[in-house]
């Protein structure tokens, strides 16, 4: 049956433009053809050390190091997080202090929790670490600073003097993460020049004195602001690569349902699997357009902080922050979700699930733990409402505090099903729903007289109105690009279909806290659970063409259930086939030791 199209009666039933929707899903008909050319030739890569060196160093010192970098003459390592300390930056124990008589620094790992530990490539491979240390001049702490310390000789690649050096061991599962060689560093007063300082944002003397930075200090932690927007379109390949194989297997997997010898039902007919599947397929297309979004957010933000205007780096912090959080969150649920919805075939290698699980679900954890990062917009949110009273107008994502008053009267005025088809309902909905949140969260933290202890009591209510206020953006953003010219037969109605998915799901999810906010009533949210059932029907004809639009090849989804062709139960049983188990008939050891008990003689009357 080789190159028989299992699936071509699914994607004939197809309601739409599939290439262009594949030019849409890309971002543009430019990005498509690059990736569809490079999918093919290529596997990801992701540089780590670059993207600091640009943020934190000077001019020259940019000179120096990034030819050497790029053209991999040294690889780098971004060695921040310590044993003892991850989340809390400013607690990092590893010291840099300035040997004035040398114009050096040097180096020192005091305890054992200051050792280096988790950063990726530094365990093995990196020539160079991009080390964070407390800067000490003249017993004076002036807090985390980044150094460039060369580890390793570049001759013989072993470690240099004065530096110990490990992988820090296996990591969950046993799949490809633990081909990365995450280190763990001991420096015992490591010497390096001055000038290994990275001094963009500030500087030390040849007199060792230091001249703080006259801009915003967080700039030091700019690449974080990068990488986490990195991980928000990461979330959305990761999303939707998962959600790719379980549709087409869902589509492929028959089960119950026969009448008089007809075929079974298709298990993706099953209103329980649609309602556990269509919900992702929605969130891999929203989380990818709010990622376009976040990138050009980005892009602005460098073009802003070269013309010195600091003005929205809170704002991209707690947009990278809270987008990273909810996207990873999402998306690593979203794969273990896609592997239950294979059933038992999913838990095997050649489904590709665990081993895409295995891989992504740090991302919850690396860049940021999910929670101390909506904690970080919490912490925006409760500034942004504080300025209220003194006129400051919101703008860019929490404009909708600006009208918090008015939303705080809101209530909703769908009367039918289709009603929750209108984009402006659905928006009024969910900024009522996220102003309400933070309003209360706002109001009871003026309660305590120490704001920090209150932070602290309502840390769990903060993270329930900070999930609210990003949801809100993914919406708004999903709505933003539905206003945009999308040509392609069918393409726009069906993303409108998955846009009224999204965010009714969520509403259907979060049901407690548009209720117990007063946004909307029972009545309203049975109407919309009643109007996501008739979308998943209308989801249903297009769902393996919305797969296909991803145009993930079967190489990158290394998935026998996710095959493009649907030939999954030849492909599955010639896997396993291959297993080396599979190369004897009978397994090591059976001699020896399985073979002799069964040849025991029995006794009567004792097992
Ligand atoms: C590397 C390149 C890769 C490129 C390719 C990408 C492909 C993507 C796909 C997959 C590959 C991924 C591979 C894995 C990589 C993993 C790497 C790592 O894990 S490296 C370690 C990361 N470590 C954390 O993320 C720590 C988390 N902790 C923190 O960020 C901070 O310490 C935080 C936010 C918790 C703040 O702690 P506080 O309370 O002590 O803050 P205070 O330092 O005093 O600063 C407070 C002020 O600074 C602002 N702020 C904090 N962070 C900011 C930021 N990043 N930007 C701007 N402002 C920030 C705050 O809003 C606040 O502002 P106000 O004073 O209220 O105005
Ligand atoms: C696969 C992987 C790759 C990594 N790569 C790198 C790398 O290349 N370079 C590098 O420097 N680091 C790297 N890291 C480290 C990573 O950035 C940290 O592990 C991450 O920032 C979380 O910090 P932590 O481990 O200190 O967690 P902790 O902060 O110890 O978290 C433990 C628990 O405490 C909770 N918690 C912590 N603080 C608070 C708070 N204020 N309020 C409420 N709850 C809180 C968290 O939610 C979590 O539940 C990597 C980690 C992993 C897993």
């Amino acid at each position: 049956m080789e190159g028989v199209d299992h699936l071509a009666h699914e994607r004939n039933k197809a309601q739409f433009d599939v290439a262009v929707m594949k030019a849409v899903w890309a971002g543009s008909r430019d990005a498509y053809e690059l990736f569809h050319r490079f999918s093919r030739l290529v596997a990801n890569d992701p540089e780590m050390f670059i993207p600091a060196i640009k943020a934190q160093a000077t001019e020259e010192q940019q000179k120096q190091w990034l030819p050497l970098a790029n053209k991999m003459k040294i690889i780098g390592s971004y060695t921040q997080t310590e044993l003892g300390h991850g989340s809390n930056v400013r607690g990092l124990e590893t010291t840099a202090t300035f040997d004035p008589k040398t114009d050096e620094f040097v180096l020192n790992s005091p305890t054992l929790t200051a050792t280096k530990w988790w950063p990726g490539g530094l365990g093995k491979i990196a020539t160079h670490a991009l080390a964070h240390a407390r800067l000490i001049i003249d017993d004076k702490d002036y807090g985390v600073h980044g150094f460039l310390v060369q580890l390793r000789s570049l001759d013989d690649h072993l470690t240099l003097p004065g530096i110990t050096i490990g992988d820090i061991g296996m990591k969950y599962g046993s799949g490809a993460y633990n081909t990365m060689d995450n280190g763990s560093l001991i420096f015992d007063h490591v010497r390096i020049p001055r000038n290994q300082m990275l001094m963009r944002l500030s500087q030390v003397t040849r007199e060792g004195k230091y001249v703080p930075s006259n801009v915003p200090r967080q700039l030091s932690y700019g690449t974080m602001v990068y990488v986490r927007q990195k991980i928000v379109f990461d979330a959305s390949i990761a999303l939707s690569r998962a959600v790719c194989i379980s549709t087409r297997y869902s589509a492929v997997r028959r089960q119950f349902g026969s009448h008089n010898g007809s075929p079974e039902t298709q298990v993706i007919d099953y209103k329980t699997q649609q309602a556990r599947l269509f919900p992702l397929l929605a969130s891999a297309y929203a989380i990818r357009f709010v990622s376009e979004w976040l990138n050009s957010f980005y892009k602005d933000l460098l073009q802003r902080l070269e013309a010195k205007d600091f003005s929205t780096l809170p704002e991209a912090h707690a947009c990278t922050a809270g987008l990273k959080s909810i996207t990873t969150s999402v998306a690593a649920d979203g794969i273990e979700e896609c592997r239950k919805l294979c059933g038992g075939h999913g838990y095997l290698t050649s489904s590709g699930l665990p081993e895409l699980s295995a891989v992504y679900i740090p991302a919850c954890t690396y860049e940021g733990d999910n929670v101390v990062m909506l904690l970080q917009v919490a912490r925006y949110l409760m500034k942004t409402i504080s300025q209220l009273k003194s006129g400051n107008k919101p703008v860019g994502t929490t404009a909708y505090l600006g009208r918090a008053e008015q939303l705080m009267q809101y209530h909703s005025d769908v009367l039918r099903a289709e009603d929750w088809l209108k984009p402006n309902v659905v928006v009024e909905a969910f900024e009522a729903r996220a102003a309400r949140m933070s309003m209360a969260c706002a109001q009871n933290l003026s309660k305590f007289n120490n704001p920090e202890d209150g932070f602290q009591e309502l840390s769990a209510d903060l993270v329930e109105a900070a999930t609210a206020h990003c949801q809100l953006i993914i919406v708004s953003k999903f709505i933003e690009k539905l206003q945009q010219d999308i040509p392609g037969k069918g393409v726009k109605e069906q993303l409108g279909v998955l846009r009224s998915i999204y965010a009714l799901f969520l509403l259907h999810k979060h049901i407690g806290d548009f209720l117990s906010t007063d946004c909307i009533t029972p009545k309203q949210g049975y109407l919309a659970n009643e109007q996501l059932r008739s979308l998943y029907s209308q989801v249903r004809p297009n769902a393996i063409a919305l797969v296909d639009a991803f145009n993930y090849t079967d190489h990158f989804l290394s998935s026998v259930l996710g095959r493009y062709d649907g030939n999954v139960y030849p492909k599955l049983y010639e896997e396993a086939w291959k297993d080396p188990l599979n190369d004897t008939s009978i397994p090591d050891g059976f001699h020896e030791y399985v073979q002799p008990m069964l040849k025991q003689p029995l006794h009567h009357g004792r097992l």
